[in-house]
């Protein structure tokens, strides 16, 4: 398996070793101990979560706040997304800023995103099927957001302002700097 660093600390896009042969493919798309070795930290993921969205759908910007902040290690199984994280580790160099990469059935690019950053992601393709694992429970009550065209991170969703569809509960989030005060 490929490890990458991103521009942002302890976020890395992971690319499986895979086996072809005449039968189609294999790839282990999780392994604990190859896992915690490349991000040099053990993760206890105990939540699976999968989405199912159409092309436009943008579902951000998402974390879980103080004991709840969940790691995430993102991947898709059917389709194209962009996938976003924004730095909101007060004290990293890169607060403020945020990474973004294709992940895709296709590539079978995975991004392990750390505690301290909100993630979010648009659908690129007609449809995606995104699953991700978490290392902290869902719970309602600890839910933040960020705005997803908050004007200060500027992110480009590389879809069209007209395609873009948001739900209800995110088109009402703060903005960035609102978000975190
Ligand atoms: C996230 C989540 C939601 N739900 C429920 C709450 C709600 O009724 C329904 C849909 O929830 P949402 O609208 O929040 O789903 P969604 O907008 O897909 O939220 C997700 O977005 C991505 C980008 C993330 O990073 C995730 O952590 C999560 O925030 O599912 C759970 O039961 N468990 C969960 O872990």
């Amino acid at each position: 398996m490929k490890v990458t660093k991103t521009k942002l600390e302890g976020c890395v896009v992971i690319e499986p070793t895979l086996f072809n042969d005449e039968r189609g493919y294999f790839f282990e798309s999780f392994n604990t101990e190859r896992f915690n070795t490349a991000i040099g930290n053990e993760i206890n993921f105990v939540q699976d979560n999968q989405s199912f969205s159409t092309r436009g759908v943008v579902r951000a910007l998402h974390f879980q706040k103080g004991d709840d902040a969940q790691a995430k290690l993102i991947r898709v199984l059917n389709g194209v997304i962009l996938d976003v994280v924004v730095d909101l580790r007060p004290h990293s160099k890169t607060y403020g800023e945020y990474f973004s990469v294709e992940l895709s059935s296709e590539n079978k690019k995975q991004l392990f995103v750390p505690k301290g950053f909100a993630h979010g992601f648009s659908v690129l393709s007609d449809t995606a099927e995104v699953l991700y694992k978490c290392d902290n429970y869902y719970n309602k009550k600890s839910e933040g957001g960020i705005i997803y065209n908050d004007a200060t991170l500027n992110i480009d969703w590389k879809l069209k302002s007209e395609e873009i569809k948001v739900s209800e509960k995110d088109l009402i989030l703060p903005t960035f700097k609102s978000a975190l005060v």
